[in-house]
């Protein structure tokens, strides 16, 4: 295995880089001097490392949308109502989904049917197909800083390209951008192209441009334990400071106990921190929290109901910034206005909760205990397996099913872990696999779903993890039996 975690020399990334801006004609407009020059115009109210770090400064919660669609003056259009009617505080450009396959002349067809059409034909902003020039203009035409926010496993030439257009953040990993959304890349080849994208993202810090990046916390988005996705998240957080990254988001998806959803952010902020330190990285740690991944009310009322408890679960946790939601979230793609009210009513939220916190009470604290006991467990066995190196303990987890993300599209995920909520609606392990906790972590999740099972008056099964799928969707958190 070539894989390493080791940061990419300037040779060596450079060598790679002449093969990554020959993927599309667009990468011969990046030019990394040219580029560090015009990333060094970027004003601090429009970095987005800046803002987040005042917002940590300010234990306040930023609201963030997701966006995109296929024609630029359309997407500029899109973005400057989140941002003046919707008040978003970030903004996105979540990027289609044929760019997120590399599948470039795919998306130069929805580009042209969606001029013919009068509307957008893809399902986001095809940046890689726009290139530098367009990209900035989207920048320029915004007062806000501008992220991508997509599902690409080899992000190389998009990275490439959206920060050399002034966009100060790019969300994704080796592992969140590859298990949740491809079926055939490996695990090593992920992580190698996104070992790119951050010695991208290091080089900038070294010629003082300060960039955020944010791996994908939620993962598949249902029913992912806390402490699988945290150790996800730490991993990725490592392997990115190793490439010489700065400036990290580390997130996590809403799974809808409120002492649970706290807990994951609190353990994941101390645990991210305890690795950070052990390993000698100097890291500006933010946190992220998605309001809820899983499926929601068709009913635009009721979606507002899950909007609004996923607001106040991220300003009760202290969570950095959230992810927002929209009332068209069970139908597809939002319309401006249902974007701008989703993110309306979570700063409602936000803001009513300002300065609150969930009190560290008993049950808060043996939940923060027991999510870092599980991570501590994974990540443990990862290093074990890689003999020290992360990078290759994390192909060697997949293979083991030690890394085990249910309900992943991925051949490379075993698929043998298996989560179900609690009598109080948190995530526990119904089926571990091959996930590695010791046997007081197992006995007590399996007590946790043993106490659900004699609620219900029904066993402990594979009908429980059904149930819980689809409750949010039906109104309510925990799956009960009819
Ligand atoms: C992991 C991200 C899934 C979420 O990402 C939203 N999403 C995807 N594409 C767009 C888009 N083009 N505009 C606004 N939201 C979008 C979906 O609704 C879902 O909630």
């Amino acid at each position: 295995m070539e894989l390493k975690n080791k940061k990419l020399s300037r040779d060596e990334f450079l060598k790679i880089r002449e093969e990554v801006l020959n993927q599309w004609p667009t990468g011969r407009d990046v030019d990394l001097e040219e580029a560090a020059q015009y990333l060094k115009s970027v004003p601090d109210y429009k970095n987005f490392c800046v803002k987040l770090k005042k917002a940590k400064d300010e234990g306040i919660t930023l609201a963030q949308p997701r966006a995109g669609v296929a024609l630029v003056d359309a997407h500029i259009e899109l973005l400057k109502y989140l941002q003046n009617e919707g008040g978003a505080d970030l903004l996105p450009s979540t990027i289609d989904s044929y760019t997120r396959q590399n599948r470039y002349s795919e998306c130069e067809v929805g580009i042209e049917e969606s001029k013919k059409a009068g509307r957008s034909m893809l399902n986001g902003f095809p940046a890689v197909n726009y290139g530098v020039k367009e990209c900035r203009r989207v920048y320029e035409s915004l007062e806000l800083p501008l992220q991508a926010r997509h599902g690409t496993p080899d992000s190389r030439l998009l990275s490439e390209i959206i920060h050399a257009s002034g966009w100060t953040s790019n969300e994704g990993g080796g592992i969140s951008y590859n298990i949740p959304y491809a079926k055939s890349v490996s695990v090593e080849k992920s992580l190698t192209d996104w070992q790119y994208c951050d010695r991208l993202v290091g080089i900038y810090e070294e010629m003082g441009i300060h960039i955020n990046r944010e791996p994908f916390g939620p993962l598949t988005g249902t029913l992912v334990p806390p402490s699988m996705s945290n150790a996800v998240a730490i991993i990725e957080g490592l392997l990115a400071a190793e490439q010489g990254v700065k400036n990290l988001t580390l997130g996590y998806g809403q799974c809808g106990n409120l002492i649970q959803d706290v807990a994951a952010i609190r353990a994941l902020v101390e645990q991210a921190e305890e690795y950070f330190k052990e390993y000698g990285y100097d890291i500006e740690l933010t946190t992220v929290f998605h309001q809820w991944m899983g499926g929601f009310p068709a009913d635009e009322s009721k979606a507002f109901g899950v909007i609004c408890t996923g607001s106040a679960a991220a300003a009760l946790a202290g969570a950095t910034k959230v992810i927002v939601k929209t009332p068209h979230e069970a139908v597809g793609i939002p319309t401006k206005e249902a974007n701008a009210a989703g993110i309306k009513a979570t700063k409602q939220t936000l803001n009513l909760l300002r300065g609150q916190r969930l009190p560290l009470s008993k049950e808060l604290k043996d939940e923060i205990e027991l999510i870092k006991a599980e991570t501590k467990c994974i990540i443990d066995e990862v290093l074990k397996l890689g003999k020290g190196d992360i990078a290759v303990g994390t192909v060697k987890a997949f293979e083991a099913g030690v890394l085990d993300i249910p309900f992943a599209p991925s051949r490379y995920n075993a698929g043998k872990m298996l989560p179900a909520r609690d009598n109080n609606g948190a995530v526990r392990y119904l089926e571990f696999g091959n996930v590695p906790m010791n046997k007081e972590i197992r006995d007590y999740n399996r007590k946790l779903l043993e106490e659900r099972a004699k609620y219900e008056g029904r066993d402990v099964s594979f009908q429980m993890v059904v149930d819980d799928i689809f409750a949010v969707g039906r109104g309510v958190l925990i799956g009960r039996p009819e």
